[in-house]
């Protein structure tokens, strides 16, 4: 990798990790472990290439007592920031983990970015730019922003040459495809919601990446939880699974996936490889907690051309 990467997070979080022997309503449960983490997609990717050695600098808005958290602890890590202030307060977002894997998240909607704060987070992100290999928007849209000042962002960054890579959902999703984001990486449920069908085979899937490059992207990374991964781009279409015996927290896992993506060049067999390791490991690790190359296991990583189109997903 030889330039910089600058991640844009428009809602970052304080992640709360909570390890619950079993969810049931309405009673109280005790919580076995906690972790604190610093959130949000785009400071999970950063947070994962400086695991690997990979420079990265982290743009967020930040705001409140649980904004100087989020400072303190992606300072801690070491973690680049650029940190916009804002009036509002930062989200603290909620995972609770089962032994068994499963998790459940409550995400805050997160604090309002008025239209002012906006125009500088997008100023600061454009002045970064100049010098970066890749920006990569990740997650959802704070409110505020109108989707034509965030399609406004993505078009102008594009313009100036820009390799954008988006990883968001809904319309911040389709923003990112339309203004010609050179990677998106939706997940199953955003890529059903992008082309408004839900997949049920990997021949869907291709189908449903192909659409996004027609309307404008020019590589589609689709994430398939333990499905793996397809990657379309105009060298074709690959796919790769990598098997986890004990998943603990899938929280971030797509986050490293796309990390792990760009660290790899972001193009072919080599790059899918990577990012399917990057994400299996993050799924054997407990909260968010981002994987360090002695995480990383490459041999269980299966990749093939041109899947099956009959055959059916699982996850
Ligand atoms: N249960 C699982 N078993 C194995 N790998 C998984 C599992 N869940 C996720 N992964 C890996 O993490 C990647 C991202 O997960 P996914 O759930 O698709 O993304 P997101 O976190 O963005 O929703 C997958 O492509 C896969 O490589
Ligand atoms: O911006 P969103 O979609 O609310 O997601 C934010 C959350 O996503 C994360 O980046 C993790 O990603 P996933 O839950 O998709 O694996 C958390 O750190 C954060 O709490």
């Amino acid at each position: 990798m030889s330039g910089v990467i600058l991640t844009v997070t428009l809602n970052p979080s304080v992640d709360r990790a909570l390890e619950v022997d079993a969810l049931v309503r309405g009673e109280v449960l005790r919580a076995a472990d906690s972790h604190i983490d610093p959130g949000g997609k785009g400071v999970n990717v950063s947070r994962a290439l400086l695991a690997n050695g990979i420079r990265s600098t982290a743009v967020v808005p930040t705001g409140g007592a649980e904004g100087e958290q989020l400072v303190d602890l992606l300072e801690a890590e070491g973690v680049d920031l650029l940190s916009v202030p804002i009036a509002g307060r930062t989200r603290s977002n909620i995972t609770l983990a089962e032994p068994d894997g499963t998790v459940t998240k409550i995400n805050e909607v997160g604090p309002v970015l008025s239209d002012a704060e906006f125009a500088q987070v997008s100023k600061a992100v454009l002045d970064a730019a100049a010098t970066a290999d890749w920006v990569v928007i990740c997650g959802s849209l704070p409110p505020g922003p109108s989707i034509a000042a965030f399609t406004e962002l993505c078009e102008r960054l594009v313009a100036a040459g820009t390799r954008l890579a988006v990883d968001s959902s809904g319309p911040a999703l389709l923003a990112g495809v339309s203004a010609g984001a050179a990677l998106v990486k939706p997940n199953r449920e955003e890529l059903a919601e992008a082309v408004g069908a839900e997949p049920a085979t990997f021949g869907d899937v291709v189908a449903a990446c192909h659409r996004l490059r027609a309307a404008g992207a020019g590589t589609v990374l689709a994430s398939l939880g333990a499905d793996g991964a397809v990657l379309v781009d105009a060298d074709g279409v690959l796919a790769g699974v990598s098997p986890v015996s004990v998943p603990r927290s899938t929280v971030g896992a797509g986050d490293a996936l796309l990390a792990g993506f760009l660290a790899a060049g972001a193009r072919g067999a080599s790059a899918l490889t990577e990012g399917l390791a990057w994400g299996a490991a993050a799924v054997s690790l407990p909260g968010s907690r981002m994987p360090t190359p002695s995480d990383l296991d490459r041999t269980h990583v299966r990749v093939t051309p041109d899947p099956d189109p009959s055959r059916p997903l699982h996850s």
